[in-house]
């Protein structure tokens, strides 16, 4: 099958060189022409080290790829997903299938990112939301990896789950598109929480607290906004919350650590030098709770750190003398 992969990040490469071995012809975009020329010399990508790009896989910035593609992932930035899926759109052949791999809440409508897609490419196009747990540095190496292929249409979740399935790569179906993409972007800001932990020295018991409670908030406003509860207890929810809050793989566990070491937030998203997506889904979520009236404790302390300066150890001690309260009355399950 042709494909065309758009944003050569270290997911949009990762994902490209697992379809590639999956027998598909595959082309990989980049948004920068520098990134590109990287690419092509080095044949790899920089987030990807000792990954090699195999002469098979296509690079290019002209975005004419995705013509004649059955399938186009889009792999960029949350922020840019709407702008690429503008591009892409007069590019499209007739019931082309979008497939959103980024993870975050877009801030102009608050709204998923399949439903930016969606609105740009219009209705005759499926798109389908793939998210879970899978760092593109283990993906890039082949580490074994499930993941969830979620959409309204189940013939283009099904679809995807088949071209994307490998030995190493386990994709499950869902027709649960809202609460996959909640979770996911939702579980970055408790990753940042929980890097802050680790950099202010918390020990595992602290981190675990944040988690459990995180995930208990990430499920509430996801349930309000119409994803299901099984969806949070899944491979886009637990799963991801696992994988992000615990590796140092994740750009949004590293932020958080050099917060919570005294690194300023914003001076902190730039020493990253990736995406940290956790950053601007905080602000989405206190917006979401907000509106949905919702109580999201902890990701609204978290944007008092990110965004008002408000000292971490404070926000700390807030969360912990919050009033008292009984677990399971208080539960998403
Ligand atoms: N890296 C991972 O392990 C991983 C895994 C799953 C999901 N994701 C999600 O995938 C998305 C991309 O992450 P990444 O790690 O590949 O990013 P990255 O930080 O490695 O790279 C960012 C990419 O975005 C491109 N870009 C910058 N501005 C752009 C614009 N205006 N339009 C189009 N492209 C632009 C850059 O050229 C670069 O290729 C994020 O939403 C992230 O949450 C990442
Ligand atoms: O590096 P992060 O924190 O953006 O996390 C990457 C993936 O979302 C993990 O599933």
């Amino acid at each position: 099958m042709k494909i065309s992969v758009v944003g050569s990040g270290g997911w949009g490469t990762a994902l490209a060189l697992l379809l590639l071995e999956n027998g598909h012809e595959v082309t990989l975009w980049s948004y920068a022409e520098e990134e590109s020329r990287i690419l092509c010399e080095t044949r790899e990508n920089p987030m990807l080290k000792g990954v090699a790009l195999p002469a098979g896989l296509g690079l290019t910035t002209d975005l004419s790829c995705v013509r004649g593609c059955k399938i186009v992932v889009l792999a960029t930035p949350s922020f840019a997903v709407r702008s690429t899926a503008h591009r892409v759109a007069p590019l499209l052949d007739a019931e082309t299938v979008l497939v959103s791999v980024s993870k975050g809440i877009e801030k102009e409508t608050s709204g998923t990112l399949t439903q930016a897609i969606q609105a740009e490419v219009g209705a005759e196009h499926p798109v389908v939301a793939l998210s879970g747990p899978s760092h593109a540095e283990e993906v890039g190496r082949g580490v074994p990896t499930a993941v969830v292929s979620a959409s309204e249409d189940q013939g283009a979740a099904e679809l995807v789950q088949d071209v994307f399935m490998s030995p190493r790569f386990r994709v499950y179906a869902s027709d649960d598109t809202v609460g996959v993409e909640l979770a996911a972007a939702l579980k970055n800001v408790i990753a940042l929480c929980a890097g802050c932990c680790d950099g202010m020295g918390c020990g595992d018991n602290t981190k675990a607290a944040l988690m459990t409670r995180g995930l208990t908030e990430i499920a509430r406003l996801g349930v309000a906004m119409g994803g299901r509860k099984e969806t949070f207890a899944g491979l886009a929810g637990v799963g991801d919350l696992i994988v992000t809050c615990t590796s140092m793989h994740s750009r949004n566990r590293r932020c958080g650590i050099l917060i919570g070491k005294g690194t300023p937030p914003e001076q902190a998203v730039k020493e990253i030098g990736a995406v940290v997506e956790g950053y601007y889904a905080a602000a989405n979520a206190k917006a979401l709770a907000d509106k949905m009236g919702v109580e999201m404790p902890i990701a609204a302390a978290a944007y008092e750190v990110l965004y008002h300066g408000k000292d971490p150890h404070a926000v700390l001690t807030e969360l912990m003398t919050r009033e008292k309260k009984h677990e399971i009355e208080d539960s998403w399950v």
